[in-house]
């Protein structure tokens, strides 16, 4: 039977705050275990929360940019529950009142544009970090995550296929990267997505019963592993049984879901207002500067990159994509005006060399300046297309400006004419059948020709060149 696929994504994303939601312990990452940590956030008796205004400013910030509705009242409540990385047995959460609502964002899938519905952003307190012991005897906690401020983001079950799932994904992580709020790595835990899918038969209007997937750490993993749950699913109704509501586990290493608690062993949260906590009233003027403060976002980037720099979308989109890539394409445009060239030597070289080193371009040795001047090179004729390949993958190795790689190497491009009409005349000279081919009207004799040519001259010869003095040498005989 033809099945179609639903989809809902929890994205939590980390703020960037210096301390904890309701404590003043830092939120430094990677510190050793349990030393980012007090009273309040280990949830001792007596003690009590006082909310940080940066974290109520950073979720405001994200559901502005996530084109969300913004509560002017807004509260916290206790979301109550056991569990060894919770120590005072509830998270501070927000229930009936999230910060934003009624937000969307647009994604793009096989040319095709879609507006995916937000339903709410919400503040709330991360919890503990567990790790399991390899030989399965004990389990060791780590406090410091404990009260790190965290958003989540719900968004509407529109989502109709995997690989729309991963679009919505990459492009709330970019809008939340440029925002600046939080810096959304999924390998450091600071971005986490649980997945909810459900199928329906083709054409029916209700939802089918969803399960909730969880524990993948890349975007990749949310894809094989919704993808994965789809197939079950189909199987499961295919041979007339039910899909039970539960939530599972993807396990990468086997590339398989498996069930962690069934809709039995459901939590009832026993949802209430934290006692502790004020409403927090947010009004027009706050909203009007946090507004003032967003950073142009991906999409007007994208539409300005096609507009301003006569760049394909496909281009624009893929620049885009990260801020620190964005920024570093237009600082290169200090160096060089062909954006067109800049683009294609970051999409090609630059983005192949750094996705094989999973480096991103602020940690990586090229600088918008060598990136500019070597495309200057090219303009100039200094060195070909061909030898900036080899200059470029240089420079991203070792930093080393391109002129110095050039000098280094004896790379530099020989345009001298008498020079070149010597290699052709031996090339032509060596290679009788294939001027004869030409001549007969073979035109791919041309390109072996040229091909020699460069080959002699190793790469280094100027190909329009070439080309030119080949094509009067064959005419000139003939
Ligand atoms: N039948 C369905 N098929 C697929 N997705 C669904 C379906 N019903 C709901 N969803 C999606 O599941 C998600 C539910 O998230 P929400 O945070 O509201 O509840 P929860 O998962 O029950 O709570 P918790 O935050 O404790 O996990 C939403 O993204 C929603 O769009
Ligand atoms: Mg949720
Ligand atoms: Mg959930």
């Amino acid at each position: 039977m033809g099945y179609e696929t639903v989809i809902g994504l929890e994205v939590h994303a980390e703020l960037s705050t210096e301390s904890k939601i309701f404590c003043g312990c830092s939120t430094e990452f990677g510190a050793p275990p349990n030393t980012h940590t007090c009273p309040i956030c280990l949830g001792h008796p007596g003690v009590l929360p006082i909310l940080n205004k940066q974290a109520v400013e950073f979720a405001i910030k994200a559901a502005l940019a996530l084109n969300c509705e913004i509560s002017r009242e807004t509260k916290f409540d206790r979301k109550n529950y056991f569990y060894p990385d919770l120590p005072k047995a509830y998270q501070i959460s927000q229930y009936d009142k999230p910060i934003g609502r009624n937000g969307w964002i647009e994604i793009e899938v096989n040319g095709e544009k879609k507006k995916i519905r937000i339903n709410r952003l919400h503040l709330e307190e991360d919890a503990g970090k567990l790790t399991h012991a390899e030989n399965g005897e004990g389990t060791l906690v780590d406090y410091n995550r404990v009260g790190v401020p965290l958003i989540e983001i719900v968004s509407e079950a529109d989502l109709r296929s995997p690989e729309e799932a991963r679009a919505y994904l990459e492009k709330l992580k970019s809008i939340i990267q440029y925002t600046g709020v939080s810096d959304v790595k999924m390998e450091e835990g600071s971005l986490r997505c649980d997945a909810n899918i459900s199928l329906r038969p083709v054409g029916q209007e209700e939802f089918g019963t969803k399960t909730e997937l969880k524990n993948m750490n890349s975007f990749r993993g949310v894809q094989r592993a919704l993808e994965y749950e789809e197939k079950r699913q189909a199987e499961v109704l295919d041979a007339g049984g039910k899909i039970i509501q539960e939530t599972l586990r993807w396990n990468e290493e086997q590339g398989v879901t498996i069930t962690m608690r069934s809709k039995e062993e459901a939590h009832d949260y026993r949802y209430f207002p934290d006692p502790d906590l004020v409403d927090t009233i947010i009004d027009e003027e706050w909203i009007e500067r946090i507004k003032s403060e967003i950073p142009e976002l991906p999409d007007a980037r994208k539409e300005r990159y096609i507009n301003q720099y006569g760049l394909p979308a496909y281009d624009a989109e893929i620049l885009t994509s990260s801020k620190a890539l964005a920024n570093f394409f237009e600082e290169t445009l200090n160096y060089t005006q062909d954006a067109k060239a800049v683009s294609n030597w970051i999409m090609g070289e630059v983005l192949g060399y750094l996705n094989a080193q999973s480096l991103e371009i602020q940690a990586s040795k090229l600088t918008s300046k060598g990136l500019g001047d070597m495309v200057q090179l090219i303009e100039k004729g200094t060195i070909s297309n061909k030898i900036a390949k080899t200059v470029i993958r240089e420079m991203l190795e070792t930093g080393k400006a391109p002129e110095t790689i050039v000098k280094e190497k004896g790379l530099i491009q020989i345009s001298d004419e008498g020079e070149i009409a010597k290699i052709v005349e031996q090339v032509l000279a060596n290679n009788t059948q294939s001027v004869e081919d030409y001549r007969n009207g073979k035109e791919k004799a041309l390109g072996f020709l040229v091909g020699q040519v460069m080959k002699e001259s190793r790469g280094k010869a100027n190909p329009a060149l070439v080309n030119k003095l080949i094509l009067e040498k064959l005419n000139e005989q003939s």
